[in-house]
């Protein structure tokens, strides 16, 4: 379960921010509307432990976000939440499979191969494992964020903008493979979008 309440952003330029209180129980699937510049990627940013909000509180489970000292932070966030971002920012010098291993020990976990493998496979694409980022097209960058933000099994997956770069058919794939991985590793899912490809998927809508 996670929550957010009186939550409210002011960046230093001065615009404030606020944003509804909002519960998503486990294993909801969410969808985040609203126009450009009111606050989507600021509020994924906030729930994700990215960025400390000028007010209120995020509840994931019983902890509170923001009361966790930095480095127990990021360890948290890499346990319990998986983030893809608009584009794959995956490291160009490594492999596939490595970039995902890369987050198991970014996040203090253990290195589950098995796992990995199985997400790629999943995911359609276990013949890149050995390949390199330049190697891949956008829509299988893409997949691989996917797998990469499952590695650690989080319990809340998270995803911004994620089919913008993508043609109709990759854009359903994604947004497929969100909602079946996110049911499949008992996630919840919050997925910020503009893209009238993504709604039909989903019916719960918190608006900004
Ligand atoms: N780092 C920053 N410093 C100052 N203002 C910012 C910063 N990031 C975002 N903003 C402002 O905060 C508001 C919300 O931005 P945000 O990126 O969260 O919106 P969004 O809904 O995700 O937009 P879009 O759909 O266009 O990506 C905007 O007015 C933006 O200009």
């Amino acid at each position: 379960m996670i929550n957010i309440t009186s939550l409210a952003h002011i960046y230093e330029q001065g615009r404030r921010i606020a944003f509804p209180d909002w519960e998503i129980a486990d294993m909801e699937h969410w969808l985040l509307l609203g126009a450009s510049g009111s606050g989507k990627s600021t509020l994924l940013n906030i729930i994700a432990g990215l960025l400390k909000p000028s007010q209120g509180q995020v509840f994931i489970h019983d902890t509170n976000l923001y009361t966790l000292p930095a480095r127990r932070m990021d360890q948290f966030r890499g346990k319990n939440i998986g983030i893809v971002f608009q584009r794959p920012h995956l490291i160009q010098s490594l492999n596939v499979l490595d970039n995902l291993e890369l987050a198991a020990v970014m996040a203090g976990v253990p290195i589950d191969s098995e796992h990995n493998l199985a997400l790629l496979n999943d995911l359609g694409i276990a013949d890149k494992a050995q390949n390199y980022p330049a190697q891949l097209s956008q829509g299988q960058l893409q997949r691989v964020s996917v797998a990469r933000a499952l590695v650690n099994k989080p319990d809340l997956l998270i995803a911004d903008e994620p089919t913008s770069s993508l043609d109709d058919v990759n854009a359903a794939q994604v947004t497929e493979m969100l909602t079946t991985q996110a049911r499949a590793n008992g996630a919840s899912l919050v997925i910020a979008t503009h893209d009238q490809r993504v709604c039909k998927y989903i019916t719960k809508t918190y608006l900004l």
